[in-house]
């Protein structure tokens, strides 16, 4: 290692958020001692993890342990662990750089508002530049476990866009970081203060947390431990409050908002495990990156042994939080392992049904689902093609927009079958591009008339969900603008022989597959109809923005014919005007599905016309 102290800037992002941090969660403040002492739980948890392999790592005497440390005089608070500690590559790596792929367009999202921005950094989770919040200096000396006295290393910085790197000795292993307050921040030399944020973000940390008062006057150094430091999931669940499971939660997902849910649970028998499963009130910033962290944290016999262990959930409920402790597990057990380890797969069906109850049983406050389903239902529509083997559970958490119920997602397939009459045997759909294209349709006016509830569907994703949705208990789903509607006997059979439906079809076959007669229409004049094996436009999108030809489909024109603008038609003659109407009667029908005609311009200049003579 270097001998000279040496200055590095802090990668870019890592300034802003640090100067977005301390401007934003300056009412919130107290919560860097959580971050801190997170990370210190996490050092020690690696450090027994690691003394799988050497056990030489604890010494006698090292149990993992965490201390603070107030000095007065100096007008410092020193958060020390002594579990894995960094070496110099490690700070300059963790203290100098975020790595998660997704943050500058994360950071460019913020706004300027503090009380906005404050809520969309606890969704990125503040860590240990946090402690810039309170200290206008911090230092960090730290020696990784294993290595030479010598080995030491220290890291200093303002928060002003630099820090510097020095080699130390250090007899101890393991981390202490030194935060020199802020004159606004001295409420945190108080040992009352302190015992105070301890009890209330921190009394769950498995590992001692002792407060160390220095001589003072007469009074001799004092040590006092302020937690109970038992692993919280493995205490009976009667005994802890939901103030302790939602700071546990917040120790863990780094998250400051509380959890909607949890489920704490412990199975015995031949596959024992425990587990502590929550539901965020929101969603992580990067729920849709491909590599970003997620699934739970493993531990066996209350050893740690990995963070983001995936196995354990599917990959739908990836935003569940938590802790599961199997303590039949090898404690050597790798991710590739788990990947086809029998009792892990079996403990992941656990997992995933206990979830989908959890879910279904959170669905019964609506309030708090509305808010699930504004973070996550977009994920839970991946499970409907993903788990097929609960494709049904998954199904029962899904919420609609109903045209029983314009402008509010909150229509169950549970509420449908109950609201629908007993002769309907199917659940009616419609896809569209925004939710007012759906609740406009022109396919919604024979569904209104007769009274009958149609969902409206108008995510990107839920094309490609209904395609693996053929039914619910049993009930099929239809699309209402595919293929020939059949509402039962009260249709009103609509008369294809009427000799419009031949002029429009052959003047219209390039553009159309047919044109028919419709029985879907009120007060509109034409619709566009796909037939059932045809590709929707949303999957067309999708296909074409993953750069995939996607198959050109004609569609089919339905006319009202009772319509005034249909009767006009039929009294006109052939000629360049019957044409130009026709394609008009087709461009329109387009465009109340948010489609653009092929041809804008020919379009343009037919309306033109058409004003011009009417005016
Ligand atoms: N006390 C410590 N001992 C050892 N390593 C530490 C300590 N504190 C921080 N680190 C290292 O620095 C890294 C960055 O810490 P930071 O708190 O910023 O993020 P994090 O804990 O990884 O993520 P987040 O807090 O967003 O979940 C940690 O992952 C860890 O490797």
């Amino acid at each position: 290692m270097s001998a000279e102290k040496q200055t590095h800037g802090f990668q870019a992002e890592v300034s802003r958020l640090l100067h977005l941090m301390i401007h934003s969660l300056y009412s919130n403040r107290e919560i860097f001692l959580r971050e801190l002492i997170s990370n210190a739980s996490d050092a020690c948890d690696k450090l027994r993890f690691k003394a799988l392999d050497e056990p030489s790592l604890l010494e006698s005497g090292n149990d993992p342990a965490i201390s603070l440390r107030i000095d007065k005089e100096a007008g410092t608070l020193t958060i020390a662990d002594n579990g894995i500690g960094m070496n110099e590559e490690d700070v300059i790596e963790n203290l100098g750089t975020i790595a998660r792929s997704g943050t500058e367009k994360f950071l460019a999202s913020l706004s300027g508002d503090q009380k906005k921005d404050a809520q969309l950094i606890g969704q990125f989770g503040v860590g240990f530049y946090s402690a810039f919040i309170v200290a206008d200096r911090v230092t960090v000396e730290s020696r990784k476990a294993g290595t030479d006295v010598s080995a030491g290393v220290r890291w200093e910085s303002d928060g002003q866009g630099e820090f510097t790197v020095e080699a130390i000795e250090r007899a101890e292993q393991g981390t202490a970081v030194v935060l020199h307050l802020r004159k606004d921040a001295r409420e945190f030399l108080d040992d009352f203060k302190i015992r105070q944020v301890v009890n209330q973000y921190s009394d769950h940390v498995a590992f001692p947390i002792t407060l160390v008062t220095p001589a003072e006057g007469d009074d001799e150094e004092k040590a006092e431990t302020l937690n109970s430091a038992t692993a919280l999931w493995q205490r009976p669940r009667q005994e802890i409050s939901d103030e302790e499971y939602q700071n546990f939660y917040k120790h863990i997902s780094h998250d400051f908002q509380d959890a909607l849910s949890w489920s704490h649970n412990k199975v015995e028998g031949k596959l024992e495990y425990t587990s502590l499963l929550y539901i965020p009130a929101r969603a992580p910033f990067d729920l849709y990156h491909r590599e970003a962290n997620r699934g739970l944290k493993l531990y066996v016999q209350r050893v740690f042994i990995m963070d983001d262990a995936q196995q354990f959930l599917p990959q739908y409920l990836r935003f569940i939080k938590g802790v599961i402790d199997a303590p039949n597990l090898p404690l050597n057990v790798s991710r590739e392992l788990l990947q086809d380890y029998g009792p892990v797969q079996k403990i992941r069906a656990a997992l995933t049904k206990r979830v989908l109850q959890m879910l279904k049983k959170l669905g019964n406050d609506e309030e708090k689902y509305a808010t699930f389903w504004s973070q996550f239902g977009q994920v839970i529509k991946e499970g409907i093609g993903e788990d097929r083997d609960n494709q049904e559970a998954v199904a029962a958490l899904l919420r609609f927009a109903s045209s029983n119920q314009p402008g509010k997602v909150a229509t169950s397939l549970d509420q449908y079958l109950e609201n629908k009459p007993a002769e309907q045997d199917k659940i009616y759909y419609l896809l569209a591009d925004s939710p007012s294209a759906a609740e406009n349709s022109p396919h919604l006016e024979v569904f209104r008339k007769k009274g009958i509830e149609v969902l409206l569907l108008s995510d990107p994703v839920d094309e490609w969900m209904v395609s693996y949705l053929d039914s619910y208990k049993d009930v099929k789903l239809i699309n209402a603008a595919r293929g020939e509607l059949d509402l039962g006997e009260e249709t009103d059979k609509a008369d294809n022989d009427n000799p419009l439906i031949g002029r429009l079809g052959s003047i219209l076959a390039e553009r159309v597959e047919a044109v028919r007669a419709t029985s879907r229409l009120v007060d509109s004049p034409a619709c566009l109809v796909l037939a059932e094996d045809q590709l929707g436009p949303q999957m067309r999108r999708m296909l074409e923005a993953a750069g995939q030809p996607a198959p050109e489909n004609k569609p089919v024109l339905e006319v009202n014919l009772d319509h005034s603008l249909l009767q006009a038609l039929a009294e006109m003659e052939e000629g360049e005007r019957f044409d130009d109407m026709a394609a008009l009667l087709l461009d329109q029908a387009m465009l109340a599905e948010g489609q653009l005609p092929k041809d804008p311009a020919a379009t343009a200049r037919r309306l033109q016309e058409l004003l011009v003579r009417a005016l």
